[in-house]
């Protein structure tokens, strides 16, 4: 394989080298101009102290006129700590959390639900497209009755899925029907709960608690905040002493202002949505550019800002090569690119050159 030619190398001494570019995940792409703005705003004079702040208020409130109904909001650091407290405050350490087999709270929270609930047992359902399904629920609750066993409590789906997939509304009614049918809580892991709106053209509420959602994650650090998730409570009696929860597991941080302050950015004049409009477009301009790629194949239908591709080991050398960063452990293998609010369409038709490039350099080897 000769040193790539892609547009990024620049040439320094006798050897190439890339630039580095990112597409592996939402988690690289920077802070949007409107949530910095907002940071700035709250750096301007000081506040009172853990989430006491007039922003930690003003974006509690934003939340609620977003969501249409009165939500109770926590705003904590990062997506692991907001799926493996809120699951904690769904269930006893006796009870069972059903999931996809692929969902991130089995394969990259590093136990944390089951550590922050102390015990709670992930069981992890094999269904198509990351999705579960009323059918898959049932047969774990069904599987087995005995004490032995721990009792399914909570239904945890992430929208959008894992691999880029999206739970209809409908598909959402129909799990909120089989989690009524057993008594189970429903908790969405909304990592990228606004490509999911964006995508399905639904609001807010029509996507979590009119269909059923008892308690949302929704990620601002993928929507172009720093940092900051917001754990969103549609029911009151399950967010009850859920700030001590916090408190014990270290998310509650003094200056809270500079964790709520910039969503703000994000919510007003719905630049959320605008941001995650945008990556998801940046998605269908990669999934498109490379579908007449001789070689590479879409592995899954790309529904929201994550584009999975089956790639020939020597492509995926070729494109690290040129710089190229992207993960090959996430969902069914391939290589996974996410969109960002930041990601141009420059960037995206570079990568579709150098995949070009790379599968005809491997044709003439
Ligand atoms: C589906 C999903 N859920 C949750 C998270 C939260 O993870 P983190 O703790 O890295 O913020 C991520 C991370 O990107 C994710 O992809
Ligand atoms: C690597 C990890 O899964 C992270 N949540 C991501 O999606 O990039």
């Amino acid at each position: 394989m000769t040193t790539p030619v892609s547009s990024n190398t620049v040439a320094n001494s006798d050897i190439a080298i890339a630039s580095p570019r990112f597409l592996a995940s939402d988690n690289t792409s920077g802070i949007c101009p409107e949530a910095m703005h907002y940071l700035l705003q709250a750096n301007e004079q000081d506040d009172l102290a853990y989430g006491n702040d007039v922003w930690t208020e003003r974006a509690a409130n934003h939340f609620r006129t977003l969501f249409e109904t009165d939500c109770e909001i926590f705003f904590v650091f990062n997506g692991t700590a907001a799926n493996s407290l809120a699951l904690a405050s769904l269930c006893q350490s006796y009870h069972g959390v059903i999931c996809h087999q692929l969902a991130h709270i089995e394969t990259d929270e590093c136990g944390g639900p089951e550590f922050f609930s102390n015990g709670s047992k992930l069981l992890p359902v094999d269904t198509p497209m990351g999705k579960l399904t009323p059918e898959g629920i049932a047969s774990v609750v069904t599987r087995r009755n005995d004490i032995h066993y721990p009792r399914p409590r909570v239904v945890s789906i992430t929208q959008a899925t894992e691999v880029g997939t999206l739970y209809s509304l409908d598909e959402l009614q129909a799990i909120r029907e089989v989690a009524d049918r057993y008594d189970l809580k429903v908790h969405m892991d909304g990592a990228r709960f606004a490509n999911a709106c964006a995508s399905l053209n639904v609001t807010p509420a029509e996507m979590t608690w009119k269909a059923g959602v008892d308690v949302l994650c929704f990620s601002g650090t993928k929507n172009g905040l720093a940092f900051g998730e917001a754990i969103v409570f549609f029911d009151h009696e399950l967010a009850r002493d859920f700030e001590y929860r916090c408190k014990q597991a270290g998310q509650l941080a003094s200056k809270m202002r500079f964790v709520s302050a910039p969503w703000l950015g994000l919510l007003e004049n719905n630049v959320w949505l605008a941001n995650a409009r945008h990556a998801n477009a940046m998605a269908k301009r990669l999934s498109e550019g490379v579908r007449n790629i001789e070689g590479v194949e879409v592995m899954f239908p790309v529904q929201a800002n994550s584009v999975f591709l089956e790639v020939p080991a020597v492509a995926q050398q070729y494109l690290r090569d040129c710089g190229w960063t992207f993960y090959t452990f996430i969902g069914e293998g391939g290589v996974r690119f996410v969109c960002s609010w930041n990601t141009s369409e420059t960037l995206i038709d570079a990568l579709v050159a150098d995949l070009r490039q790379a599968l005809a350099q491997r044709d003439q080897q």
